[in-house]
């Protein structure tokens, strides 16, 4: 089923919205001090261009990535990862990655990076236009090898080239540290081991570390001992957590992580995503679910969530997709 709200509907839904959100951040339905301290805003990086659509087995066409990552513009996202710079053998979904950056409308303030794995991707990437990049690591050394064809050391040998190349360049690094609360091929992983990855990448310049639940299989006392051990590696302020859903605890998880201090959180439009390297992976938190709570916490994220229900209703209309966001289905309903 589609959004498809009629004008009235729209009406009735932002009206809504706005009232539930003005009562919800005047803290009368939610005391944000029982539950600990929250940071005052939170930075949302949207990555659902990029990791909602990479699992797509149909090709989506390159105007509708563009079109998809202009709303999100609208909607106010701070940070859009916009494509990724893979091998299209590997990712064919990503082949149009140079022709979707170079087609986005590129607001002001608002930054587009792009997964790289190796130089020849960096390269491809900064012709495009790119002005930040992700490299991606992971705390398992099999799923290291299923989904970039390496082992942990050798990844880190080609992140040192993009690290090199990209500081030359004053482009701005972030760093992933997939299977952080487990991996499809190796069960359990355990906190050291993603504090050590995680370590790492701080330690050679990536100035952000997504932590990635890719398979969804965390809970929030997983999420509390990784952190734990992390956070003893690598400043809280440059940390972000990466959830994806699988298990239903993504929000959760999120917000154990944002009372530990995290203040950057990865979500996706409509909940789309998954990772084509981890079988079973479905998507990652949706945006409009994440902006909800947070907007209910009184957190303040500079995200327009009529805008934002609009995006999720767009792209799920051209997947001829159901959303996977609880607030999107919800407010159709209205
Ligand atoms: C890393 C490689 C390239 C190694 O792949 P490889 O096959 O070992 O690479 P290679 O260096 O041997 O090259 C083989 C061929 O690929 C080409 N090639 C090589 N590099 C590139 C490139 N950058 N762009 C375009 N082409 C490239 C290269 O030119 C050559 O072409 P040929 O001579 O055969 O014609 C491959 O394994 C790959 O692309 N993997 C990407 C997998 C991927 O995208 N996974 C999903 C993203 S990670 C994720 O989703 C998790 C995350 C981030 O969301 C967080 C979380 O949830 O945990």
């Amino acid at each position: 089923m589609s959004l498809s709200l009629s004008r009235r509907g729209t009406e009735r839904l932002i009206s809504w919205l706005v009232h539930r959100m003005e009562s919800l951040s005047q803290g009368e339905v939610v005391s944000t001090s029982s539950m600990g301290t929250f940071p005052k805003r939170v930075k949302i990086v949207e990555v659902g261009p990029r990791d909602g659509l990479q699992n797509e087995k149909n090709i989506v066409p390159t105007p509708v990535k563009i079109k998809l990552i202009d709303m999100l513009s609208e909607a106010g996202l701070p940070v859009i990862e916009a494509t990724s710079f893979v091998s299209p053998k590997w990712v064919p979904q990503m082949a149009d990655h140079s022709e979707v950056l170079k087609g986005i409308q590129k607001f002001p303030g608002i930054n587009y990076p792009v997964l790289t794995p190796n130089m020849k991707g960096f390269q491809e990437a900064v012709s495009a236009g790119a002005k930040e990049v992700s490299i991606f690591g992971a705390a398992s050394e099999l799923f290291t090898r299923k989904n970039v064809n390496c082992s942990i050391d050798e990844s880190f040998q080609r992140f040192d080239g993009i690290m090199q190349a990209a500081q030359a360049a004053s482009i701005p690094v972030r760093g992933y540290v997939s299977c952080a609360l487990g991996c499809p091929y190796e069960g359990k992983v355990s906190p050291a081991k993603v504090a050590e990855v995680a370590k790492k990448l701080y330690s050679m310049g990536c100035y952000e570390i997504s932590l990635g639940d890719t398979i969804g299989v965390g809970t929030p006392g997983l999420m509390k001992d990784m952190l734990t051990a992390v956070m003893r590696e690598v400043p809280v302020a440059a940390l972000a957590v990466h959830c994806h859903d699988t298990y239903g605890q993504a929000l959760a998880n999120t917000l154990v992580a944002l009372q530990m201090g995290v203040s950057v959180v990865d979500s996706s439009v409509a909940g789309l995503g998954g990772c084509p390297y981890a079988k079973g992976a479905s998507g990652n938190l949706a945006t409009e679910d994440l902006v909800y709570m947070l907007t209910g916490l009184g957190i303040q994220t500079g995200v327009n969530l009529q805008k934002l229900l609009e995006a999720g209703d767009f792209i799920c209309q051209a997947l001829n997709r159901k959303t996977s966001s609880k607030v999107a289905q919800a407010t159709c309903k209205l």
